[in-house]
């Protein structure tokens, strides 16, 4: 094995790794203090006592629109015996915020004039000492405190600030980070490349420069350095002779041939750490510098990084610049299915999360470390303890929420089969005000009734055919959902075919041809409405599936099957047109079926469902359902009865 490889030091937990760091803070490491003008301090942590220079108001000042009076003149006011005041000499008129004049100590509202005359008025009520006067100092006495020292500025904290004079406050620097991005593939997204194949767009530096910001911190980067040691030594030298606290290393984390990071980091300082029991995030490499400065190696997958930023990164920001980070919104959410993970790592899993009735449910995402799309997908965040060996279905689970709860509730779960005009209802449901969020998972037709019998999910897609009754769904409702109380409705008619590469290279004409020798095909998964399709056509065409090449190779989704022909990996494959078309294949039609929308009798009058409806209904939304092609819309917002078939 080369010897450059650097295996992981010890694995340690996330806490662990946190105090190796805190503990090697000194106040070398902290941030200094500046003076900034005070209507820019936001933020920003008070490095000391802030004292008043002024009062507020400095001077007596009119509460209301009126009249300022000597109180002393009006005491006998009543409403059978008004007092009649002399302008100029008992009164002057005046308004909110004018200085009292001298020997006046009292305003009158002008609403409780009584009458007024061209050079007098008269009073009912009498008016007492400093009624409607803010008197000097009300709000502010000068040299007061005005802040105590560590308190994080507010806005309206530079109110007072300016009210009280104070045109520059003293605060703490920002913590600045600089990130390095590494790696020969890696392209500075600056350039706008166009990606060959082997190569990445950096994007990590800036999810965590927008992190940074939103921590307040100073953010600085270096232009992507290749994995030669040279060159990471020299930008890394110039990171720690920069203002920056903390110097994140990007990539080059593990045990690769090219991953440096570790070993530059025992050149330039203290390795602490190398390796958590974190999944992802394990590379994680912590050390500190000769000169006191944070050095972090992030892990290059992108959401490998996002935990080590978050977990690491964001509580040592907080810790360096004194400031308390807000408490996570979680909440107890009902795991929809099943999650192994493994034992002694602590495992941070993505979860689509929305409330169905009166609990909150939580679909696991992909794990993938390289699926970004699933942080932006996902509506929460869990964590697998290390000391589980994974999670049951059904399990009650903390989730911390990465969207607004609001925007949780807004969440419309949908299971079942997939098909593109779910896709297309999520975009049209997306335009109400407030949005209605549709999160789909995708677990077949089967599954979809399943998920609505456990209660788990709003409205399913399935399209099931039964070749005894000829009729779609029903069949399999009366047999696996007996007790549901529920209305199916119509989404659209569909066609469903072979896809295959333009211009059907192989000439594959009919489900005939998927039995030869050199036709490859790739199946939908057990359960999938597409499946059940297909095996039913396979019968009437007396074919066997032993004789169809790749009918056990399985996939999830109809764009699933169409990237496997896209690449070549199978020749055909059944699946909606939309999914061909979007993919340039070519598509064979096979059959029409129906895809109807299940949705349990409780949730028909859900404000979510009833905007379903209310699209399904509209004939914009039939025409953008047919403008995808391969679909008729003649059916679409009817609810289904037993018996209609097709
Ligand atoms: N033999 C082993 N291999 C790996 C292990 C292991 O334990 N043993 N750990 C795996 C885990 S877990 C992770 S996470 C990755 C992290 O590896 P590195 O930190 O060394 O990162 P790279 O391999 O250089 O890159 C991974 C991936 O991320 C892309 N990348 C890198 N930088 C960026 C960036 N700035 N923006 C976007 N994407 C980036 C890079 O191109 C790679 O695709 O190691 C496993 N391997
Ligand atoms: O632990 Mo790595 O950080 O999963 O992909």
């Amino acid at each position: 094995m080369d010897s450059q490889r650097s295996i992981y030091l010890k694995t340690i937990s996330i806490d662990e790794a946190l105090e190796k760091v805190l503990e090697e803070i000194t106040p070398a490491s902290l941030p200094g203090r500046e003076s900034v003008p005070s209507q820019q301090a936001l933020g920003r942590v008070t490095a000391g006592p802030v004292r008043a220079r002024y009062s507020s108001p400095t001077f007596h000042s009119a509460a209301m629109d009126g009249v300022a009076v000597r109180a002393e003149s009006t005491f006998t006011a009543r409403e059978d015996n008004p007092v009649i005041l002399e302008k100029g000499r008992d009164y002057v008129e005046i308004n909110t915020g004018n200085p009292i004049p001298d020997g006046m100590d009292s305003v009158i509202m002008v609403e409780k004039i009584n009458q007024e005359y061209e050079h007098s008025i008269s009073i009912e009520q009498p008016a007492y000492p400093w009624q409607n006067v803010r008197r000097i100092g009300e709000d502010i006495v000068a040299t007061e405190l005005l802040l105590p020292r560590n308190h994080e500025i507010s806005a309206y904290d530079i109110g007072v600030l300016l009210s009280g004079g104070i045109w520059e406050v003293d605060v703490y620097q920002q913590v600045g980070i600089h990130v390095i991005p590494t790696g020969d593939e890696v392209l500075d997204f600056t350039s706008r490349p166009d990606p060959s194949p082997g190569q990445v767009i950096e994007s990590n530096s800036q999810v965590l420069a927008a992190m940074a910001q939103s921590w307040g911190c100073r953010f600085s980067r270096t232009a992507p350095v290749p994995d030669e040691p040279q060159k990471l030594e020299k930008a890394l030298q110039e990171a720690l002779d920069s203002q920056a606290h903390i110097v994140v290393i990007g990539a080059g984390s593990s045990a690769g041939s090219k991953d440096f990071t570790r070993r530059i980091i025992q050149e330039k300082g203290r390795l602490l750490v190398h390796g958590l029991k974190a999944m992802p995030g394990k590379p994680t490499v912590l050390g500190i510098s000769h000169n006191n400065k944070i050095l972090v190696g992030a892990p290059g997958y992108p959401v490998s990084s996002v935990i080590c930023f978050e977990q690491i990164l964001k509580p040592l920001v907080y810790h360096l610049s004194g400031k308390t980070p807000e408490e996570p919104v979680t909440v107890e959410a009902r795991l929809t299915r099943k999650i192994p993970s493994r034992l002694g790592m602590e495992e941070f899993l993505r979860v689509s999360v929305g409330r169905v009735g009166e609990q909150y449910v939580a679909t696991p995402l992909p794990r993938g470390a390289g699926m970004m799309t699933t942080l932006t997908k996902a509506q929460g965040m869990t964590r697998i303890p290390a000391d589980l060996e994974g999670m049951q279905q059904d399990r009650m689970i903390e989730v911390q929420l990465l969207r607004r709860s609001r925007e949780v509730n807004q969440v419309l779960v949908t299971v079942g089969s997939h098909d593109n005009t779910v896709d297309f209802l999520a975009n049209e449901l997306a335009l109400f005000n407030p949005p209605v969020r549709l999160a789909s998972t995708h677990v077949g037709s089967m599954g979809g009734i399943t998920a609505i019998r456990r209660g788990t999910a709003h409205m399913a897609g399935i399209h099931l055919f039964d070749p005894e009754t000829g009729d779609y769904n029903f069949p399999f409702l009366d047999k696996y959902a007996p007790d549901l109380d529920y209305r199916l409705i119509n989404l659209a008619v569909r066609h469903q075919g072979l896809m295959v590469l333009p211009g059907n290279p192989r000439n594959i004409r009919s489900l005939q041809d998927l039995p030869r020798d050199d036709v490859e095909f790739v199946n939908r998964q057990k359960g999938a409405g597409t499946r059940i399709l297909l095996d039913h056509h396979l019968q009437q065409a007396d074919i066997s599936p032993e004789k169809v090449k790749g009918y056990s190779n399985e996939e999830y989704t109809h764009m699933g099957i169409a990237v496997n022909v896209l690449s070549r990996t199978a020749d055909c494959g059944l699946g909606i047109k939309a999914a061909a078309q979007a993919l340039g294949l070519d598509f064979v039609p096979l059959a029409r079926e129906r895809y109807d929308l299940l949705i349990p009798e409780d949730f028909i009058q859900d404000d979510k469902v009833v905007q379903v409806m209310n699209l399904l209904h509209s004939r914009d939304f039939k025409a953008g359902i047919e403008s995808l092609g391969g679909y008729e819309t003649t059916l679409t917002g009817r609810e289904m009865k037993p018996g209609m078939g097709l």
